[in-house]
């Protein structure tokens, strides 16, 4: 059970060598300020495992997540495999509904239809974003989920139990994902100013109701209490410089790369990027598509007391809370029964 061991299954290695520290002396003492995903995410999906193992022994059936993915999106697919592999590690099983770009709104609906009604499916993902013609349906496709089988938490059900209770069924796996670096770091959050860059429904204004929730107990002071401030579109570039300057920690969720730069930040912050994007290494005719974070890291790294790297920061520990959300869910529906 104790060597289990998830290290293989994260695709991706960190090449020592960006990361070494090749700038100023100053540098040198923040060699040891990365604040890497994968040994949180492990940690979480080693429970997991338990926990599914303990459930196949009590129901004699795997979990199962059903992914939805709607047209050929190369980033979309790349991260329903990543949330695929782990989650099949862990013991759960795990199936992908690929719809065309095209597909009819109804089609979509008889899909999670279908998906509600069957009694072998613990959790729905309907993956986002959806195709331009769909986009201003989103809200209702996502409502149409059950919300016991809402493992994204996307849900106005789910959403609006947040609001009303501090201890919500699911929490959105980004923002649990964040919850899990702040309770990390292990300093209290109460009274400190966080800046969140990006207002998005899933990430951005969820992360700022959980970050300003008023504290219960001394836990809940590691990840609420906070003065939040969100920054998005329509803030003016030299305020936004000025907001993120005065913050205590800086949370970005753009997802385009080199939003937040060096300048921009307190010595001494911490920076969370939660954005991902696709960049180009370089200007040269070798240059690959690779992913990268909102955040200039190699800058940004010499100022800042913690920073989390894009990959192998928040993603990792994304998914690990995904899989921890279809166990709770597996578990409260079969208690239900
Ligand atoms: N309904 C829905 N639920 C989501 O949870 C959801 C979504 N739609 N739409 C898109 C975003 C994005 N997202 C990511 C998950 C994992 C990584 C991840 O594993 N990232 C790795 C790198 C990926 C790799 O290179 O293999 C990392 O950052 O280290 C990234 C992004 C979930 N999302």
């Amino acid at each position: 059970m104790f060597h289990f061991s998830i290290k293989h299954i994260f695709k991706f290695t960190l090449t020592p060598s960006r990361f070494l520290v090749k700038h100023s002396v100053r540098a040198v003492h923040k060699q040891n300020n990365i604040l890497y995903g994968k040994p949180i995410a492990e940690r979480i999906l080693n429970r997991c495992k338990n926990e599914c193992e303990q459930f196949n022994e009590q129901y004699h059936r795997r979990p199962k997540l059903v992914a939805i993915l709607v047209g050929g999106n190369e980033s979309s697919k790349l991260y329903v495999r990543n949330k695929q592999r782990i989650a099949e590690h862990v013991g759960i099983g795990f199936q992908t509904i690929n719809h065309l770009m095209h597909i009819a709104p109804s089609n979509l609906i008889d899909t999670i239809n279908r998906l509600n009604n069957d009694d072998t499916v613990d959790g729905i993902i309907l993956q986002l974003p959806l195709p331009l013609h769909l986009v201003d349906k989103t809200e209702k496709f996502i409502d149409a989920i059950r919300s016991d089988k809402d493992v994204d938490g996307h849900t106005t059900s789910n959403y609006n139990s947040y609001r009303q209770t501090s201890i919500p069924p699911i929490t959105i796996p980004v923002v649990a994902a964040v919850r899990e670096i702040l309770l990390e770091i292990n300093e209290p959050l109460q009274g400190k100013d966080v800046v969140i860059i990006g207002r998005s429904k899933y990430v951005g204004t969820p992360l700022a109701l959980m970050l300003s929730q008023s504290t219960t107990d001394s836990k809940s002071s590691l990840i609420s209490g906070a003065t939040v401030t969100i920054c998005h579109r329509d803030t003016h570039l030299n305020n936004l410089t000025w907001y993120c300057k005065n913050a205590d920690i800086v949370i970005s969720a753009v997802g385009r790369a080199k939003v937040v730069q060096h300048r921009m930040i307190k010595e001494g912050a911490v920076v969370i990027d939660v954005g991902i994007s696709k960049s180009w290494t370089d200007k040269t005719v070798t240059s690959k598509k690779v992913f990268v974070g909102d955040v200039d890291f190699d800058e940004v790294k010499r100022v800042a007391r913690w920073i989390t790297p894009v990959p192998g920061g928040v993603g990792p520990i994304t998914v690990a809370c995904l899989v921890s959300n279809l166990l709770e869910l597996a578990r409260q529906r079969q208690k239900n029964k």
